[in-house]
């Protein structure tokens, strides 16, 4: 029997990550976050000296990219070129600048086969020992793995989403944090959705709106989809 494969999608601040990593660690599941590939690869292309705007030239670092991601929900590092860039990937300038990445039609092929290749050896091998895998972006359910065995779409109001990463980044929401975090949530996946669909969900995935749950709660609803889903 293969592995379980659990596809979360959703916009920004919708609780992918942290949400896709309780549910991992409940499961035993490795853990694959495919912004953190987009952040990456954004990281590599500028310190290279290429310009996000040079469509070509930015796929062909994409291609070269010397990316390791480790898989452990619990400690989910990522390097380039074996340099711990976890922290790096997360700073505004790379938030900014993500979406010429993420538009980037050839860099989406090749970070996809390098995603659809993480998920295929997890569900066989891998860290987890076959056991399987929670992958989470905004394209998992419908581009990258429309046969996972669940499939959820993760969403919350944009003021909650708004909430959370300016308390996340500032540390507070009050009016300022939130105007200064309007760009990383709203402006950025509004130019992100030109390629990707990920507000919507598609045919056989199921929504989890997070707006008025905790952290905790959240895990506990997509964890209550698993099972519904895929009982095993
Ligand atoms: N259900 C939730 N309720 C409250 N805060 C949450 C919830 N889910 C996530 N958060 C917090 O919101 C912030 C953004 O979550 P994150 O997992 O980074 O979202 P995404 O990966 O979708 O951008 C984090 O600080 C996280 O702890
Ligand atoms: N599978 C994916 C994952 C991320 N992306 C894009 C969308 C975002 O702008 C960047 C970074 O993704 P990340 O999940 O880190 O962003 P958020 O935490 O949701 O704000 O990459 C994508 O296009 N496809």
């Amino acid at each position: 029997m293969s592995g379980l494969v659990v596809a979360i999608d959703g916009p920004s601040g919708s609780g992918k990550s942290s949400v896709a990593r309780g549910v991992a660690v409940a499961l035993g599941l490795a853990y694959l976050d495919t912004g953190a590939m987009y952040r990456a690869a954004t990281l590599w292309c500028l310190t290279q000296g290429t310009p996000l705007t040079d469509r070509h030239a930015v796929a062909e670092q994409v291609r070269a990219l010397p990316l390791e991601i480790d898989l452990d929900p619990a400690a989910p590092a990522v390097r380039v070129a074996g340099e711990d860039v976890s922290v790096a990937i997360r700073a505004t300038e790379i938030s900014s600048a993500v979406s010429a990445v993420a538009t980037n039609l050839e860099a989406r092929a090749e970070l996809g086969r390098r995603q659809r290749t993480v998920i295929e050896d997890e569900s066989t091998g891998g860290w987890s020992g076959g056991r399987g895998v929670v992958a989470e972006g905004r394209d998992i359910t419908t581009a990258i793995a429309p046969d996972a065995d669940v499939r959820v779409l993760l969403t919350a109001s944009e003021a909650a989403r708004l909430s959370r990463r300016a308390k996340e980044l500032h540390g507070s929401d009050d009016e300022a944090a939130v105007a200064a975090t309007r760009d990383q949530v709203v402006r950025r996946d509004a130019d992100d959705a030109t390629v990707v669909e990920f507000q919507v969900a598609a045919d056989g995935v199921v929504t989890v709106d997070s707006s008025d749950l905790n952290l905790e709660q959240t895990v506990a609803a997509v964890l209550d989809v698993v099972a519904q889903v895929a009982p095993r």
